[in-house]
């Protein structure tokens, strides 16, 4: 059986004036999956996330959401979904079972016991009765993220959810989104930082000047072809013999190397030799993401 779609935008676009925040974002997230949706600052990614919780209207394109599309009129659907943006709404002064507790007024249907399941779903239970301001960045956020999953939400969307948090808050929120996953929860995360992505998430989507450039497991993203690495005296004469080969791309120099994709090492070897422009070394290294990333966004 095909994995359920949760969520799919479209080709979204929306613009403010001249400025074009999204130009063409279509993708789709699967029940269960940790979709990363990476791209650096100004790429776009709230914009989206703001079309997808029905606070703007597209420009052109759609959201759908459970197979349901969403606009700012039409947004009954968002009852199965959670979401953080920025900061976690915290009461500082209250203790975390009390901020559970302002929240679920919210809510009436759901039952009392819905507070300690929602703490121990994010391992805050032993702390549940002290002040969100003694808290720790990690346990804050996790104090967020549970707000966020008070009404069972099958759908948790987080815009940035460890900005400015140190590493330890950053794999507590890791090992925290891990577990939601295996619990069933499907998890939209978004984020300028290529680690927290990679090491979190299923697929991913990279985003570029408000277009998708690129979506796909990890795996899928670091799968091209390996890159041939030419450590030289003659930059300048090594780039002229690639430039003439067929296959050849993406040819880039830094400082005393030049690096070339397209194309096996023998190959190099023996076109430089040929044509008398020999290297120091050569060297074959595969891609890892955070290259892929800055290749894709440069
Ligand atoms: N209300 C608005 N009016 C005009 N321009 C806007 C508005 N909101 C966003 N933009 C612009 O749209 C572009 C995308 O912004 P957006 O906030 O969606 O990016 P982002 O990827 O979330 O970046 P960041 O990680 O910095 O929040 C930016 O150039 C931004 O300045």
């Amino acid at each position: 059986m095909e994995t359920e779609v949760v969520l799919e935008t479209n080709q979204l676009k929306k613009y403010f004036g001249a400025v074009k925040a999204v130009e063409d974002i279509s993708l789709s997230v699967k029940r269960a999956e940790i979709y990363g949706f990476l791209g650096p600052n100004g790429s776009g990614k709230t914009t989206t996330i703001s079309m997808i919780l029905g606070l703007m209207r597209p420009t052109a394109g759609e959201v759908k959401v459970f197979g349901e599309t969403v606009t700012p009129e039409q947004n009954s659907v968002l009852k199965r979904v959670g979401m953080m943006v920025g900061a976690p709404a915290l009461l500082p002064p209250f203790t975390a079972r009390q901020n559970l507790q302002m929240m679920a007024t919210m809510h009436p249907d759901l039952p009392e016991s819905r507070i300690d399941e929602t703490l121990k779903l994010v391992d805050l239970y032993p702390a549940a009765d002290r002040k969100a301001k003694t808290f720790s960045m990690g346990m804050k956020q996790r104090l967020g993220i549970a707000l966020a999953l008070l009404n069972k939400p099958e759908l948790l969307i987080l815009d940035e959810p460890t900005n400015g948090m140190d590493p330890a808050g950053m794999h507590e929120i890791r090992q925290l989104l891990r577990s939601l996953s295996s619990e069933g929860i499907t998890i939209f995360l978004s984020s300028h930082l290529m680690h927290e992505i990679e090491q979190v998430c299923d697929r991913v989507a990279v985003v570029q000047k408000g277009s998708m450039v690129a979506q796909g497991t990890i795996a899928e993203l670091l799968s091209g072809d390996p890159i041939v690495s030419i450590h030289t005296n003659d930059t300048t004469g090594t780039v002229k013999v690639l430039e003439k080969l067929e296959n050849a791309r993406s040819i880039e120099t830094k400082e005393r190397f030049v690096y070339v994709q397209g194309i096996a090492s023998s190959q190099v070897i023996e076109a430089l030799v040929q044509e008398h422009v020999v290297p120091e070394e050569v060297s074959v290294t595969r891609p890892d993401l955070e290259s892929v990333f800055l290749s894709l966004t440069k």
